[in-house]
């Protein structure tokens, strides 16, 4: 479960959403709203990476009181992922196992379902748009997560890829992991799982 209560958040002097009190259960959720609606912020401030004011819970854990065990249940993905272009695939994956104490085979095989292996040893500033965003999603699937928050997960990713990630999101969900995921795109045509509609209008998180 997921609780966001008296949840507001602005930039500067401009409020961007305000959300009183809502719970989403498990699921898979897409949500949807217009350029600028607040989606990406809003999945930010769930991912704990900006602040806000008011307070978000994920299985009774509070972001601010249990920063540490809040991370390991929550994993985020970029639309548009950027990392040091020093740094080889193999060296996030290795800090992100350690940091959210990811199993290695299940690592591996996350690796070799999206073809990562055939460049992971690879220096990131080498690879192109889509083989990064494959790394990006590998990171957000690593660990014991119970939510997994992916901002428009489909944008520069070939057809097979796109089928990987959606079968991902299918049996990771059966094994009661929530996703709360971002889309201009329409993907439920060819997605092996149900969504809950969530829009964000006039400022305001509304189910559909
Ligand atoms: N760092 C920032 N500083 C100031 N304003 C910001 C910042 N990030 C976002 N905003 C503003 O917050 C609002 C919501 O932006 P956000 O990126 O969350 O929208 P979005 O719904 O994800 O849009 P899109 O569909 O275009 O990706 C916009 O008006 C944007 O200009």
């Amino acid at each position: 479960m997921l609780h966001l209560n008296h949840y507001e958040k602005s930039y500067g002097t401009a409020p961007v959403i305000s959300i009183p009190n809502f719970t989403l259960k498990e699921g898979v959720y897409w949500l949807q709203g217009e350029n600028g609606a607040g989606k990406t912020t809003l999945l930010k401030t769930i991912a704990g990476l900006i602040p806000f004011s008011g307070s978000i819970r994920v299985h009774d854990i509070d972001i601010r009181k249990h920063r540490m065990q809040y991370r390991r249940l929550v994993n985020w993905s970029y639309a548009e992922p950027i990392y040091p272009d020093f740094l080889t695939g193999t060296d996030l994956i290795n800090f992100y196992q350690q940091t959210n104490q990811a199993d290695a085979i299940d690592t591996n095989r996350l690796i070799k379902a999206f073809g990562v292996d055939q460049y992971v040893h690879q220096k990131i500033g080498t690879y192109s748009s889509g083989m990064t965003k494959k790394l990006s999603l590998i990171l957000a699937f690593m660990g014991q997560p119970k939510w997994i928050l992916l901002d428009e997960p489909l944008i520069t990713l070939d057809i097979k890829a796109i089928d990987t990630c959606l079968s991902l999101i299918h049996s990771y969900n059966q094994q009661g992991v929530s996703f709360l995921i971002t889309s201009h795109q329409s993907f439920m045509d060819t997605a092996p799982f149900q969504t809950q509609l969530l829009r964000i209008e006039n400022k305001s998180l509304i189910k559909q």
